[in-house]
């Protein structure tokens, strides 16, 4: 295998484990040989090798399989030349990925301490930043405090879905930031970073020097805050930082894949804190938003494809097929660019069915309705029996006209099909939940905020 293939195998890994894990864990490994079915990688540090042993080695083999190479096991290995204790800060450094300018969050203004954050990638600005509906609130929360001014919200939490933009916020604020305000110490890092660290610093028994640098900072973001939770001492640790900031009156910016409420295993008193500041959701994209981040993207690819034509309705055909997530969309436009070039054709909508069958595939997936009443029913904690049964209890009706109007709005079932699949009720009747939803969604909040959560869920 060559260090060609291997470099191919990165790029699909970078897919299926997420930038930020990529990153942090596949990016620094070094591949040293393959021999007798034995891919040996070079790893910074013996910790570093254990974690991905236990956590990637099996995505990583299974991907050098697809690719031809004939893998059996992965072994890894300290490299010779490296420190005995490599901090997370060369992981992350080194990391910068070639195709994808990086550069470090470093501690400014004449303060030669450098932050142990990971790189902030070059292209995730607000410039770049596409606003719509689903993300405008969560976009202006990121620009205030990308001011830099006095803090009036903290945390910042912004939460959503895979892909929808939350690194890219939170890097834009980073950038901002440092062309701003280049006196503050401004340290973005993921939550795994941030275990890795601590850690570290538990194992070379220099807890006090890490707690001193978290505390000196003056904005700190931390990036897929999940990943903490269940991992006790970290969420312990995480815990005393947060307030040693929030008490100086410092910033502090965190993201998540859900609300606080939501994240199991997260200590109350966390999530309490964390639910004190501004907490905002980023919705999955609608169709205007998903055209708007396209036509975007297209312009920068002009540049880069010169002569490339694209016929008209090809940008709104994908806007409506691809609905799962931005880096999907974004994936797909790349790839429609690179085979067009290659073998030098005007990109078609017959083109682009062609080329990306295998993604339109996947985001064909119909959702169905026994679909939609099973989650309503475990939110609201009600039996699935009672969805199509005859109960007439509020606190059975309610639910089972919230997922009446989910299978309208999410499906494209009729109303006489909705009906049978509830019991075999008629239309008329599914017509009345939806009315009323849509009704009482205008007056009660919680009832609406219960709706975009289940959207979300059954969209994901
Ligand atoms: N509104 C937007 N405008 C332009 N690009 C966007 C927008 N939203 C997302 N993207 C792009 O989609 C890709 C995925 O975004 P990002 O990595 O920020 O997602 P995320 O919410 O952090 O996902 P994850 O949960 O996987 O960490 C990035 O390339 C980002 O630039």
């Amino acid at each position: 295998m060559t260090n060609e293939t291997w470099g191919q195998v990165r790029e699909s890994l970078m897919q299926r484990v997420g930038k930020n894990n990529y990153t942090t864990w596949i990016e620094p490994l070094r591949l040293n040989r393959l021999t007798n079915g034995v891919a040996h990688f070079e790893v910074p540090t013996s910790f570093f090798g254990d974690w991905v042993q236990r956590n990637y080695a099996d995505h990583i083999r299974s991907q050098l399989v697809n690719a031809g190479a004939e893998v059996h096991r992965i072994e890894f290995a300290v490299a010779s030349a490296a420190p005995k204790s490599a901090p997370v800060k060369s992981a992350a450094a080194a990391a910068a990925p070639a195709a994808a300018p990086a550069r470090p969050a470093r501690a400014r203004a004449g303060q030669d301490e450098e932050l142990p954050g990971a790189p902030l990638d070059a292209r995730f600005t607000f410039d770049s930043f596409v606003v719509g509906k689903p993300n405008e609130l969560a976009h202006a929360a990121a620009r205030r405090v990308a001011e830099g001014g006095p803090v009036t919200f903290n945390p910042l939490f912004l939460y959503g879905g895979v892909g929808l933009g939350k690194t890219h916020l939170m890097h834009a604020i980073a950038h901002e930031l440092q062309l701003r305000r280049p006196d503050l110490r401004v340290l973005y890092l993921s939550a795994e970073q941030f275990m890795y660290r601590f850690i570290q610093a538990l194992r070379d028994k220099q807890v006090m020097d890490f707690k001193q640098l978290f505390r000196s900072v003056d904005v700190l973001m931390v990036d897929d805050v999940q990943f903490i939770a269940g991992k006790d001492s970290t969420q312990e640790e995480f815990f005393h930082t947060f307030n040693a900031l929030v008490d100086q009156n410092k910033q502090i910016v965190i993201s998540a894949d859900r609300a606080p409420g939501e994240i199991k295993d997260l200590e109350d008193r966390i999530r309490s804190r964390l639910q004190c500041g501004l907490v905002v959701d980023l919705h999955p994209t609608d169709y205007e938003l998903r055209l708007g981040i396209l036509q975007q993207k297209v312009e920068a690819y002009r540049a880069q494809y010169k002569g490339l034509q694209i016929t008209p309705g090809v940008l709104e055909f994908l806007a409506h097929r691809i609905t799962t997530n931005v880096r999907v969309l974004e994936g797909a436009l790349t790839r429609l660019f690179a085979f067009a070039s290659l073998v030098g054709r005007e990109i078609t909508l017959d083109l682009a069915q062609d080329c990306l069958a295998d993604i339109l595939r996947a985001s064909d997936r119909k959702l169905t309705i026994e679909e939609i009443q099973r989650k309503v029913a475990e939110h609201y904690n009600i039996r699935l029996a009672d969805m199509i049964g005859p109960k007439r209890l509020r606190t059975i009706a309610r639910p089972r006209q919230v997922a009446m109007y989910l299978a309208k709005q999410l499906t494209a079932r009729s109303l006489p099909e909705i009906g049978r699949r509830f019991g075999g009720r008629d239309h008329t009747t599914i017509m009345h939940g939806v009315r009323k939803i849509e009704e009482l969604m205008a007056m009660d909040s919680q009832l609406s905020d219960d709706l975009q959560l289940l959207k979300r869920m059954l969209q994901g």
